[in-house]
């Protein structure tokens, strides 16, 4: 399990300024989405674009839902831990409390696909969501909006008691 207070330890390294373009860190080491040491999770790179966030990201065949077909949970798994990356940007904590994705064509696996998110509104807790997700070519293929609410530093210790 990751230790929590080397989580922690980073997470003012994590919420300094971050210059356009430049890699962020991931939320840690064993994060299903973006952690580099999680060898069932998706290794998701994440760049700041503006007041947003982009990457480009390929599914492979762990993956899967229909043959040569991304399974949409972890199209869904993706999309929320991208979302994840804009709390660096908004500078506080927050999870997910609603997360909609509308599939608007299948994500194929070994196809890359260029994602983008940004924060739409904030209303007090509330982080109101939004984020695409296009192949090469520009096409559309899925949307997603979502609900964030910030959280105290406490909220993450749960699951290490
Ligand atoms: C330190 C270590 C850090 C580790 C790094 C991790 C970084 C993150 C990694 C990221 C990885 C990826 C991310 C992940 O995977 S995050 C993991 C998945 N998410 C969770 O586990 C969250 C589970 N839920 C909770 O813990 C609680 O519900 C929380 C704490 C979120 C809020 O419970 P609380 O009891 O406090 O509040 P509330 O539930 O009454 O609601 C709060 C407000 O929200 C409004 N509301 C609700 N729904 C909607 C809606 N659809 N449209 C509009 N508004 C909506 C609602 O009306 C209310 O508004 P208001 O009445 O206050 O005005």
């Amino acid at each position: 399990m990751t230790d929590l207070k080397s989580m922690l330890a980073t997470w003012a390294e994590k919420f300094r300024p971050h210059a356009e373009g430049v890699d962020l860190p991931p939320h840690h080491e064993q994060c299903l989405g973006c952690g580099p040491d999680n060898p069932h999770g998706h290794h998701l790179q994440v760049r700041r674009y503006g007041d947003g966030v982009v990457a480009e990201h390929t599914f492979d065949n762990r993956h899967v839902g229909a043959p040569g077909i991304a399974h949409g949970g972890a199209v869904a798994t993706v999309i929320d831990d991208l979302y994840g990356f804009l709390l660096y940007l908004v500078g506080a904590p927050a999870v997910t409390r609603q997360l909609t994705v509308d599939y608007r064509a299948p994500v194929m696996i070994g196809t890359p696909y260029r994602m983008e998110a940004g924060v739409t509104n904030q209303e007090g807790r509330k982080l109101f969501l939004a984020a695409s997700l296009t192949d090469r070519d520009g096409f559309l293929v899925a949307t997603s909006t979502a609900v964030f609410v910030t959280v105290g530093v406490d909220h993450f210790t749960r699951g290490t008691q």
